[in-house]
């Protein structure tokens, strides 16, 4: 079979009908993957059951592909489970991912700005854990919460109470998601499994989408879209031909897509900022010690201290690139055969760019296989960047949500850090900073913490 699509790079010799499925560590495939790119190079071939799969690793390799070639590598996997759950919206694409960019731009710069929006959802999780009064809790789903209201307000225009049963339902499923992905058969995405349970928990979220969507038809004031919704809706009406991409069921994936990328992602990102924190006092006081510098105790920080906050900011790209929150990124598919390092890679095929590999790269960073905010400082404390730091992936596919993702992580990160000191509620060596799952994405675990009031 290999002969005849193409000449695929080398890789382990895959058995009939379920290719390299019995290899692969299904809990951790990425780490099997850095194994097979010390063997093969930087790329080569795995086989998920009768499917070929193309991974890229390495810094140069990545550069040469995700931009070099970047039209080539940028197709979106098309698998059900895929196509479903993650980035329906685009088997045509650029123009969705235009038209999402424009979108959140002009939601955060003609209307009410994006920062605007993050500090009132990070107000308001600093009063909830307030309420805890310095006993023990679970933060989790009051930031999940929290950072998903900042995507409600520019997708749907409005934020939600926490007991709306459509926004608890909403947010369930978007859990969920990220579960079944993280699970062995998540990884193993080409197989049936109990995904068809949240399939239809899925189209039920997606209904919900639609129904939101459904009743602007007639109510958009051309002169003002109040949301992406509104926007998208207009687009409709102003185009209406069915070969464009602006139709309703590009709305709803639309819609949808972003309310689950945008959630899970950054709030899982905190979750893990607030652990590491715990397993580094250290680090946590030093960057309130700088937080106390340079923003004080009496106003809120914003975007623009970060300059000011050298060691904050490295302290947070340092929890990004020690989470590796997406060692495959998301899958990408060949938009055409492509000749690639003296390889053929067929049209159709899909391809894991290998985020992880850059991100622990040894020749990159200082201390790569620690947490270690001195990855990202220079000799004399200044904010150093990396190139080796993808985590939101590179090229024509990069997250599209960076920009929002850095305001949120950055606000959330020191309005915390403001108001509280974070303490594990065991002994620090009983405190496992290792995400749980990681099949496709690493969640990090879910705690019990302190957040004693600094003031
Ligand atoms: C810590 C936060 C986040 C991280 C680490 C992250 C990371 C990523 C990565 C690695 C990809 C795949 C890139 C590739 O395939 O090359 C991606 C894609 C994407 N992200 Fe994010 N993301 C984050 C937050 C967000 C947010 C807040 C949004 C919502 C606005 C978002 C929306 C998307 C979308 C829509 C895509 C698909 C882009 C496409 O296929 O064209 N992400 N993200």
């Amino acid at each position: 079979k290999q002969s005849s699509i193409g000449q695929l790079p080398p890789g382990p010799t895959p058995y009939p009908l379920l290719g390299n499925i019995l290899q692969i560590d299904v809990k951790e495939p990425y780490k099997y993957y850095l194994k097979l790119s010390k063997k093969y190079g930087s790329v080569f071939t795995i086989w998920l059951a009768n499917s070929p799969v193309v991974i890229i690793s390495g810094y140069q390799a990545l550069k040469d592909t995700m931009i070099g070639l970047g039209e080539e590598f940028s197709g979106r996997a098309t698998y059900p489970l895929l196509m479903k759950i993650t980035l329906g919206y685009g088997r045509e694409q650029g123009e969705m991912r235009r038209f999402t960019l424009m979108t959140l731009k002009y939601f955060g710069m003609v209307r009410r700005s994006i920062e605007e929006r993050v500090r009132e959802e990070a107000e308001k999780l600093v009063e909830m854990f307030k309420k805890c009064k310095g006993s023990a809790f679970s933060p989790a789903d009051m930031l999940s919460n929290t950072m998903a209201n900042v995507i409600c307000s520019i997708v749907f225009g409005q934020r939600f109470e926490f007991e709306d049963p459509q926004f608890k339902f909403l947010l369930q499923t978007v859990n969920s998601v990220f579960t079944v992905l993280n699970s062995p058969i998540g990884q193993v995405f080409l197989f049936p499994g109990k995904h068809h349970l949240l399939f239809r928990d899925v189209d039920k979220a997606r209904e919900y989408c639609k129904r939101q969507a459904k009743a602007r038809i007639n109510n958009v004031d051309p002169s003002c879209p109040q949301d992406l919704i509104d926007a998208f809706v207009l687009k409709i009406q102003e185009k209406y031909n069915p070969d464009t991409e602006y139709h309703f069921d590009n709305l709803i994936s639309l819609v949808w897509n972003l309310f689950s990328a945008g959630t899970e992602t950054t709030s899982s990102t905190v979750r893990h900022a607030l652990l590491l924190m715990m397993k580094h006092p250290d680090v946590q006081e030093r960057v309130q010690k700088e937080i106390d510098e340079v923003v004080g105790q009496d106003r809120w920080s914003s975007v623009e201290d970060r300059q000011n906050l050298p060691y904050t900011d490295a302290v947070i790209h340092e929890i990004q690139r020690n989470m590796d929150l997406a060692p495959i990124a998301v899958p990408h598919k060949m938009m055409c055969d492509t000749e690639y390092n003296g390889y053929v890679i067929p049209k159709g095929v899909m391809v894991f760019p290998l985020l992880s590999s850059m991100l622990i790269d040894p020749k990159m960073w200082k201390n790569p296989d620690c947490f270690d905010p001195e990855n990202f400082l220079d000799a004399d404390g200044r904010f150093q960047k990396n190139d080796a730091f993808v985590v939101f992936g590179m090229g024509k596919r990069a997250c599209l949500g960076e920009a929002l993702a850095r305001i949120e992580l950055f606000i959330f990160f020191t309005y915390l850090l403001q108001h509280f000191t974070f303490k594990a509620t065991v002994p620090l060596e009983e405190l496992d900073t290792a995400p749980t799952k990681c099949s496709f994405g690493r969640m990090p675990r879910t705690y019990d913490c302190y957040a004693i009031p600094r003031k």
